[in-house]
């Protein structure tokens, strides 16, 4: 079952993983590209994304002879058993995936993909995409999977490994179990099924936790008119094991380069097929409304206006342990606060040095991002904003308020210090 020839197309968050993971299990990778500086760097073992555990596994991979990094596909596949797309599939216009790149690699590498290859499609792509990369491709002797991927950014080696299920789906059985038997050194449950149902797996899957934190924001929203706090709610109902504790944590909306395009992408399809989705609607319409919401309360707790007025922000990420901004709740929020005339000064540990292109400063230290500011406000929840000395910050603030949109700090550790907390679905401290 091992050392077999895989070639990945895109090496970004999904194919460096899936390469590098595949070699650490004994397979043999080539990871093509078409960004030759990517390529580049990452043949000398360098990992220019935020990822743990990750260029030790490419840099281990190289040494072993088992991963190399190539630029552009038709040459790569050649001699592949398997081929795996993890290319982008970005949001339309119509709101629906775009699988523009997904179809020109499958032009670029249909004539030369050996007999008895299998291409699998690792992108998200809509119910249906096999069956068209079939007719694309246009060889009989070449099958096409669907073999959806669900790891989490900041954590993509870990659930790559540690999977909860594997996912295969073709309508050729034997394709479908040679990709899911490249897996099979994990134990984890497989799903084998047709390529429609795969696909509808991934989507269905990710529109159904992006409506969990919608439901769980309303409800955070529910429990500040009716004087509950949302975290005992949420700890109330997690221990039921049919919710689960995990995704039931409020915020300023779920963001990321995923769950919108994902959701817009599921509607889409649905609209195509005449189906009313007013739920998955309101998923994301309560989404747009979240940001704004958070908004609100940061007007509210400067006094009723921005104008003029400097706020420092802690997180611009779309979510801790990672330096992806792509759809960011916390750069939303940060752009609707400017809008409104606020001066921001932001920091955020995964982003040294870079700058998001917004009207915004970035500093290299969060007690600089206090300094002066009318109100501290964080957007994303990471680890070390728990542990900052709350003292020194009261005293970088001009007033002392502390609006934290992920209930992330420890109210009391503020209030201590003198400052005063606003959470999501809590009262307020201080
Ligand atoms: N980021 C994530 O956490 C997850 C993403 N996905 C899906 O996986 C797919 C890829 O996502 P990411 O890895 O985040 O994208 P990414 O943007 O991080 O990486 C895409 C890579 O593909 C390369 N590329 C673009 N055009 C190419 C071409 N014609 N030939 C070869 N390489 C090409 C780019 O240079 C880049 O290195 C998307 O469909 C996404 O929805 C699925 C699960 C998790
Ligand atoms: O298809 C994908 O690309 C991936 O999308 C998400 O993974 P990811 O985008 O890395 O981020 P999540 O950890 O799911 O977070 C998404 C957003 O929800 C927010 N979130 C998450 C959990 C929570 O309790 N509360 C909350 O507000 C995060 O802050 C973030 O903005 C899914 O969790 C993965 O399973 C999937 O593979």
């Amino acid at each position: 079952m091992f050392a077999r020839r895989i070639v990945v197309v895109g090496t970004g968050y999904v194919g460096l993983t899936t390469g590098a993971c595949l070699a650490s299990l004994g397979h043999r990778v080539v990871c093509s590209d078409v960004n030759a500086e990517k390529v580049a760097q990452l043949s000398r073992g360098e990992v220019r994304i935020h990822e743990p555990g990750l260029a030790e596994l490419v840099q281990e991979g190289i040494a072993a002879g088992r991963l190399e990094f190539v630029l552009g596909s038709a040459g790569a596949v050649a001699d592949a058993e398997v081929v795996f797309l993890c290319v982008p599939t970005p949001m339309g216009s119509g709101g629906g995936a775009d699988l523009a790149v997904v179809e020109s690699v499958a032009r670029e590498v249909r004539e030369v993909l050996p007999t008895g290859c299998v291409l699998v499609t690792k992108s998200t792509v809509p119910v249906g995409t096999s069956a068209r990369l079939r007719e694309l491709v246009g060889r009989p002797d070449v099958a096409v999977v669907s073999n959806p991927e669900f790891l989490r950014e900041g954590s993509a080696v870990h659930d790559f490994l540690n999977p909860d299920r594997i996912v295969v789906g073709s309508d050729t059985q034997d394709a479908a179990e040679r990709v899911a038997a490249l897996y099979a050194r994990l134990g984890a449950p497989t799903v084998l099924t047709d390529a429609a149902s795969a696909e509808m797996v991934k989507y269905a899957a990710n529109c159904f936790l992006a409506t969990k934190l919608s439901y769980v924001n309303a409800i955070a929203e529910l429990c500040e008119r009716l004087g509950a706090d949302i975290t005992d709610v949420t700890e109330g109902m997690g221990y039921d094991r049919r919710i689960g504790q995990a995704f039931l944590q409020p915020g300023p909306g779920w963001g990321g380069s995923c769950l919108p395009k994902d959701t817009a992408a599921l509607l889409q399809v649905a609209e195509a097929v005449e189906f009313d989705f007013p739920l998955l609607q309101a998923t994301i319409s309560a989404n747009a409304r979240q940001r704004e919401r958070m908004v609100a309360k940061v007007v509210d707790a400067c006094g009723g206006s921005l104008d003029g007025v400097r706020l420092g922000l802690l997180g611009l990420t779309f979510k801790a342990g990672t330096d992806d901004l792509r759809d960011s709740p916390a750069l939303e929020v940060a752009r609707l606060l400017a809008a409104r005339g606020a001066e921001l000064v932001a920091f955020d540990p995964g982003l040294r040095g870079d700058e998001p292109g917004l009207p915004l400063t970035l500093v290299d230290d969060p007690y600089r991002a206090a300094k002066g500011a009318a109100a501290l406000v964080l957007l994303t929840e990471w680890q070390e904003f728990r542990t900052l000395d709350w003292t020194r910050v009261a005293q970088e603030l001009e007033a002392p308020v502390v609006v934290d949109t992920r209930n992330h700090l420890d109210p009391d550790a503020l209030r201590r210090a003198g400052l005063s907390w606003r959470g999501v679905g809590r009262t307020p401290v201080g």
